[in-house]
């Protein structure tokens, strides 16, 4: 039997997962990092964190396996988007890298607008200026941290860097390469015109490949340092939200899928480059060769869930804390929770919005607060479903995927905020799925990633929804909308008392 593996490098940890070639899931580890937050709207990571907790997972992962290790043909990688990596001429790491939920660029942004022109900068790029991209964080250390920036010779994605670390070749795939601005994405070449404008060159990025193309094999150091061989094959690897896409079978028109991590997303796979949704959503390159996807984003999606448990109630776990929730009657009696911990992008890019919870009475208890989390997530991720509704897309099924299609009273609620049939995999783990499907597909084991995902993917359990629910979540979810536009000069305010 030959196997390959995925590392979905994410925000809250690295989850690796070795399938076989049925696509059997045949074991599973994830490591666990922290943020780290030094002020209000900040948010970055140690790339180095990143490589030892991957080298103790693979480890792992080898140690309990009972093959050889020349049996695992290929390895590839899903990863959060956007992150700044920096490097000096020999690739050392200049500064912690600026994570997608840090919104510290907001003047950046405002200067791209200024120097690109808004219209300019979505014909080229296809998305608005938004803090989480990559290009208002080069803008940024340029601007506070000039002699890092002096000494920058390249800028890497996280999911690059790990790779670089693990063969010493540096690549970006389109698909993550499209969540930084400096892309054209219909022609899917650096632009030209972005990177003379902000003074940057085509050497400061990485030579550009798709999501399944080799790029090297295992180094000897990497290879010893945690028993993979030097023959596995190491592939480019996309986007998390790309490669969740992939691994839930989102490739063709007309389907869609919800992620719920620590961002939440709802995405939309498009055959075609030239369409315009005026950057109300983002339109990135797909880890499919030539496809695309639009997608709408929670910031705070399973974060505010995690951010609630950790606050209150951090000797708990998942299961423990949600315990009750399945109790309380659609609509929290009355409780609601908007989630922009860290601000919102989708309906509203607004970096200086935060949380609220509205209603709160004597009456209720923690299982009421932490189904409104739920609920307010949800509906969150319900107004990209409107959006691309009034865009004239039919969305009646859905496929979950992430940490958050762990809970069936989650699952069910999706179905019934959404009004759309929920459909679980029998792995949630999208994106590592994803990243396994590209290596397969790299190694030569199917002709496309559509027949590797009629081979790999299984639905477990569908959620339907229920008429009740859909009518109380109607309500309520005009209440949620208004939240916005009522708590917004509030939060405006309150800005100067956040640390
Ligand atoms: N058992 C569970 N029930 C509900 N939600 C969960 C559970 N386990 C994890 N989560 C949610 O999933 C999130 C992590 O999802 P994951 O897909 O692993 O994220 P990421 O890729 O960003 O690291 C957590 O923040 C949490 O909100
Ligand atoms: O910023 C985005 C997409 O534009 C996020 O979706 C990141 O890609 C992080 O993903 P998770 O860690 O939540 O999966």
């Amino acid at each position: 039997m030959k196997y390959v593996i995925g590392v979905d490098l994410g925000t809250s940890a690295v989850k690796i997962l070795l399938v076989d070639q049925n696509g059997q899931v045949c074991s599973e580890v994830s490591k666990s990092y922290p943020l780290i937050i030094e002020r209000s709207g900040y948010s970055e990571q140690n790339p180095e964190e990143w490589v030892e907790k991957t080298r103790e997972g693979l480890a792992e992962l080898i140690q309990q396996f009972e093959g050889e290790a020349s049996d695992i043909e290929g390895i590839s990688f899903s990863g959060q988007m956007h992150g700044l990596v920096l490097v000096d001429e020999n690739h050392q790491v200049l500064r912690n890298a600026i994570l997608w939920n840090d919104t510290r660029t907001t003047k950046q942004c405002g200067d791209i607008y200024e120097t690109v022109g808004k219209q300019k900068l979505l014909d080229i790029t296809k998305n608005p200026a938004l803090e989480g991209f990559t290009l208002p964080k080069i803008l940024w250390v340029k601007e506070n941290e000039p002699e890092i920036f002096a000494r920058a010779s390249v800028f890497m994605l996280p999911k690059d860097y790990l790779r670089y670390r693990m063969t010493g070749q540096v690549h970006m795939d389109y698909s993550d390469a499209a969540g930084t601005l400096l892309l054209n994405v219909a022609k899917r070449e650096w632009s030209q015109e972005i990177l003379d404008l902000f003074g940057l060159t085509q050497e400061f990025c990485p030579a550009l490949v798709e999501s399944h193309e080799f790029t090297g094999n295992v180094t000897a150091e990497f290879a010893q340092a945690t028993g993979l061989s030097e023959a596995t094959k190491v592939f480019a690897g996309g986007a998390d939200n790309a490669c969740g896409a992939i691994g839930s079978g989102i490739l063709s028109e007309g389907k869609t899928l919800c992620s719920i991590g620590t961002s939440g997303v709802v995405l939309s796979y498009e055959e075609r480059s030239d369409l315009d949704f005026e950057g109300k959503v983002h339109y990135f390159n797909h880890g499919e060769e030539n496809a695309f996807y639009t997608m709408g984003v929670t910031l705070a999606a399973g974060y505010s869930l995690s951010w609630f448990k950790d606050t209150f109630a951090k000797e708990e776990n998942f299961e423990q804390f949600l315990e009750g929730v399945a109790e309380v009657p659609a609509g929290s009696n009355g409780l609601l929770f908007t989630p922009y911990l860290v601000g919102e992008r989708t309906p509203h890019a607004d970096s200086n919005i935060r949380g609220s919870f509205i209603g709160v009475d004597a009456a209720h208890e923690r299982k009421h607060f932490a189904r409104a989390v739920l609920e307010g997530i949800t509906f969150s991720l319900h107004e990209s479903i409107e959006i691309f509704r009034s865009s004239g897309k039919t969305i009646d099924s859905i496929i979950s995927i992430g940490g958050g299609a762990k809970n069936e009273t989650w699952l069910q609620m999706q179905a019934d905020i959404f009004n759309a049939k929920v459909e679980k995999l029998s792995s949630e783990q999208g994106p590592g799925m994803g990243a396994a499907m590209l290596a397969a597909y790299g190694s030569g084991w199917f002709g496309s990633l559509k027949e590797c995902a009629e081979a790999f993917l299984q639905t477990a359990k569908t959620y339907k929804p229920i008429p009740e629910n859909v009518e109380t979540y109607q309500k309520v979810f005009g209440i949620y909308q208004q939240v916005y536009t009522q708590t917004k000069t509030l939060n405006d305010q309150l800005r100067e008392f956040r640390k």
